[in-house]
């Protein structure tokens, strides 16, 4: 993993609570203690890459994590704060407003038409992970300017499963949403020239709304196709030997599969250390990991993954040094 200059991006994710984070954190240290230039971000709205370096990343800008032999920055991007961008620009010049407006003028037709757009809706009930969806195309974005142009290794610790899933149907959801609005613009060209040079700004206001969700879309595909990249990029599953954690990150793994995502790795953490006298309780506790175990290695999904096996550990993964002690048991 640390071989070779060329950039490199790794998406983590998996249930909640699993170890995502820590897994993300110890292998940014990994690879600025062997040379790369590392940017981890976080677009989990609930943020804990402070709390695993045990410093003050916040303010969602670019911050240098102190403790590792070559630059690492850690950024902590607000998902809420990037739809809500997307939003007010949205809903000014292509969602209910423009609804109003029109209805105003008597043109039923068109207010059905707009029925159809579901701009509205998009906007106001957005789907799950579009504000994941939109925070990582903004950082996809960045990482063409020379700002980040240092950046050899670049690890995304994501949000709880699902969400990050629907990042990658984005592209096609937003496709639909702008073929609706153009479809909508031609009937209004096509309009008598009376109410065309009344709609005159209007048509403007919609043209200036597609393109900025043309340009939405642009980018959703660019992260797409980055995702897909088999020679940059690499999702690693995390997880936890519980049946449940298991059986997710079987479905995760056939859902990033359809999306042709490559998965190499599957870790499992927290797996309770070998111990002579175990009690009642770790007894138990083991057989159940033994459980999941087993049925990780039966699981068509999962077998043929490359398993790292990584310990539950007595204290907090907590500090650069402790990350670095992480990761030199789980990243080999
Ligand atoms: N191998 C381990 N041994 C001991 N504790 C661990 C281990 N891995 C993770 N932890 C602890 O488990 C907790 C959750 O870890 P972490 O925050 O990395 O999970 P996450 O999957 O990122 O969670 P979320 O889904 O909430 O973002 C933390 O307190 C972390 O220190």
């Amino acid at each position: 993993m640390v071989l070779g200059t060329q950039r490199k991006y790794y998406l983590l994710g998996g249930k909640g609570g699993v170890g995502k984070t820590s897994c993300a954190a110890s292998l940014a240290v990994k690879f600025a203690n062997n040379g790369h230039p590392t940017l981890v971000v976080s677009t989990d709205p609930a943020h804990s890459l402070s709390d695993s370096f045990a410093q003050d990343l916040t303010g969602g800008t670019l911050v240098q994590v102190e403790g590792p032999d070559y630059p690492l920055f850690a950024l902590e991007i607000n998902p809420e704060k990037a739809r809500e961008e997307f939003r007010t620009y949205s809903q000014k010049n292509g969602g209910t407003g423009v609804k109003d407006i029109m209805d105003g003028m008597g043109l039923g037709v068109l207010v059905d038409q707009l029925g159809e757009l579901k701009l509205g809706e998009l906007l106001d009930t957005p789907p799950p992970g579009l504000d994941e969806a939109i925070a990582i195309s903004k950082v996809i974005q960045f990482l063409e300017s020379q700002e980040y142009s240092m950046f050899t290794r670049i690890i995304f610790d994501t949000a709880p499963t699902g969400h990050t899933l629907r990042l990658l149907s984005l592209p096609d959801f937003l496709d639909a949403s702008i073929g609706k609005i153009l479809k909508l613009k031609q009937k209004i060209n096509s309009a008598t020239s009376a109410i065309k040079s009344v709609f005159g700004q209007e048509e403007n206001k919609q043209q200036d709304a597609a393109d900025k969700l043309e340009q939405l879309r642009e980018r959703m595909v660019k992260v797409r196709e980055l995702f897909r990249d088999t020679d940059s990029t690499e999702f690693v599953i995390v997880t936890i030997p519980t049946v449940m954690a298991v059986s997710e990150s079987s479905r995760l793994h056939a859902s990033l599969k359809k999306e042709s995502v490559p998965v190499k790795r599957l870790i499992v953490n927290q797996i309770l250390p070998p111990s002579v006298s175990d009690c009642k309780f770790c007894a138990m506790k083991r057989k159940d990991q033994a459980r999941a175990l087993e049925m990780i290695q039966n699981d068509p999904e999962l077998t043929g993954l490359n398993l790292i096996e990584a310990p539950l550990v007595d204290v907090e993964i907590r500090g650069v040094p402790a990350l670095k002690f992480m990761g030199d048991i789980v990243w080999k």
